[in-house]
């Protein structure tokens, strides 16, 4: 399968959004709805973009005791989501909680597991209590994630590789973490790489934000990223 783009839509007002949604309808197909966009405009902004044509990634990276975070699910499942995250630090029992719940309300919904974010490096990992390299936990955390149920996972594209290795052929690899060749700096990104490196690694979907919502034009922006993403192929 190609390597499809998901725009993070992290704006702070539904005006701020609508030209760049107007912009990118027909040639994009995945918008991610963050937390910024969630607490300012809750469930109703969801079924606002997703009746514009866009399918939604809800991206609340649920981290709580199981019970907690399995009845986030039943509660959002009524939303027209088809993706949904959640940490997956929060352990193997949280993770299976949170896939039975999706299981029994939205089986379609595609629970998306967050392995080590991606603004994280070795030393900012360390000072948490985790002694490992990025690397090694998010291969630790995709596994356990996969065991508890879960068919997706959300990691740097540096680690797709090894995590292709490991992983069944089928689970979904979405990574941000994405900058342009040529753009100075990843803003506060540790794990980066280009779009097109990201799909020769083997990413299914790459996120990205900042670098389309702050171009000049942001639809030139995200189709010169999904060129390079077909120029893949
Ligand atoms: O779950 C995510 O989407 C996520 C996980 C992660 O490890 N790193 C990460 O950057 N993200 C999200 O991906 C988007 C990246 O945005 P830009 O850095 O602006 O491209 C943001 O909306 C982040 O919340």
């Amino acid at each position: 399968m190609p390597t499809d783009l998901i725009l993070a839509l992290d704006v702070p007002t539904r005006e701020e959004a609508a030209p760049i949604l107007r912009q990118l309808r027909g040639s994009l197909r995945w918008v991610k709805i963050g937390l910024q966009m969630f607490t300012a405009h809750g469930p109703d902004y969801v079924r606002a973009v997703a009746d514009e044509g866009f399918d939604i990634f809800l991206d609340l990276k649920l981290h709580d005791i199981p019970n907690t975070v399995a009845k986030a699910v039943e509660s959002l499942a009524s939303l027209p989501i088809g993706m949904l995250t959640l940490h997956t630090c929060g352990g193997r029992e949280m993770m299976t909680a949170a896939d039975a719940a999706r299981r029994a309300t939205k089986p379609g919904l595609l629970l998306l597991g967050v392995t080590v974010l991606t603004s994280m490096n070795a030393a900012g990992l360390a000072e948490t209590g985790v002694a490992a390299a990025p690397d090694a936990q998010v291969s630790r955390l995709g596994r356990l994630a996969i065991d508890s149920g879960l068919r997706g996972l959300v990691c740097s594209p540096l680690e797709v590789t090894a995590l292709r290795r490991e992983l069944p052929a089928d689970v979904q690899l979405v990574t941000p973490g994405i900058r342009p060749a040529g753009e100075a700096g990843g803003d506060d990104q540790k794990r980066i790489m280009t779009p097109a490196e990201a799909a020769r690694a083997g990413s299914s979907y790459i996120v990205v934000g900042r670098p389309i919502l702050k171009a000049p034009s942001p639809a030139e922006a995200a189709a010169k990223i999904m060129a390079d993403l077909r120029g893949t192929k």
